[in-house]
């Protein structure tokens, strides 16, 4: 795979688009070429896309949330930065039962940083897919956005077993240092029994004037101080996480445990 994008990059391509495989995990390829870019590699992660067929979507993730196995489908949503909601025409409200937005709200329901695109043969605007720099963690402005969208989000209601969004807020500042074991014993040591594939944040950390931003891939993580705080801005950490098995009240509470 290295090989095959050095080869790539001779030609000076402005994009590569990878399709894997309909049964793919996006997880490991994530991680590899995530942290081939935070090792400055000359090609960069943009942003993973799935493309979801809105015929099938709901039948997909019901049939399974009553067998064992787990489904793909629910690893390619909660790794997805754009989804593409497919075949929009064969569903409509007055001939179906899953309208297009309880569609949504399932796919938000996994995966609320994800952004939603509506498509017929999937003709989209490549400008609304390519150059989103959703793993740029000085592209803080996209990321605020998000944050800010995920405030309001509660999934309480959801089966702890399912995928689901998760926000956690914590207004006092955080030590860096004791953040950086947080994490690593959530996503290393597995200390709270949680399964998290993604996790996107922005910290206030003690001591430092820097908004920092937060990104998990799996067992890879970054903390980088992006930007200077603005004057009158509420200063808060605001954590975003996707995956399994996610307690919420331990997540506060642990990183609580950080600000002292
Ligand atoms: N009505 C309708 N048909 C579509 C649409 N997009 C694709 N199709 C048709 O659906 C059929 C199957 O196409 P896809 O679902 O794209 O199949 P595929 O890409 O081979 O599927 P994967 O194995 O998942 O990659 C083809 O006949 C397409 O023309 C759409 O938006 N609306």
């Amino acid at each position: 795979m290295n090989d095959l994008l050095i080869t790539l990059v001779a030609y000076r391509l402005d994009h590569i688009l990878l399709e894997t495989t309909g049964l793919a995990n996006p997880a490991p390829l994530a991680s590899v070429l995530w942290l081939d870019d935070q090792l400055e590699a000359a090609v960069s992660l943009d942003s993973i896309i799935t493309v979801v067929d809105a015929k099938n979507l709901h039948y997909q993730l019901k049939s399974h949330n009553d067998s064992s196995s787990f489904p793909e489908a629910y690893h390619q949503i909660a790794f997805a930065d754009v989804v593409i909601l497919n075949k929009v025409d064969l569903v409509s409200s007055e001939n179906s039962d899953t309208p297009l937005e309880d569609l949504e709200k399932e796919i938000y329901n996994i995966n609320s940083l994800a952004r939603i695109i509506r498509s017929v043969q999937c003709q989209v605007d490549l400008s609304n897919i390519l150059n989103c720099r959703a793993y740029d963690a000085t592209h803080v402005t996209h990321l605020e956005a998000l944050l800010e969208e995920n405030k309001k989000l509660s999934t309480r209601d959801l089966h702890d077993s399912s995928v689901r969004t998760l926000c956690i807020c914590e207004p006092k500042k955080v030590d860096f240092d004791k953040v950086r074991i947080w994490i690593e014993e959530i996503i290393w040591d597995k200390k709270y029994g949680m399964d998290v594939y993604r996790c996107k944040g922005v910290l206030s950390v003690l001591n430092s004037d820097q908004l920092h931003t937060l990104q998990v891939v799996r067992e890879l993580y970054e903390i980088v101080p992006t930007r200077e705080w603005k004057d009158g801005e509420n200063r808060i950490n605001k954590i975003v996480f996707i995956g399994r098995l996610l307690n919420e009240e331990i997540l506060i509470d642990s990183l609580r445990a950080c600000t002292l």
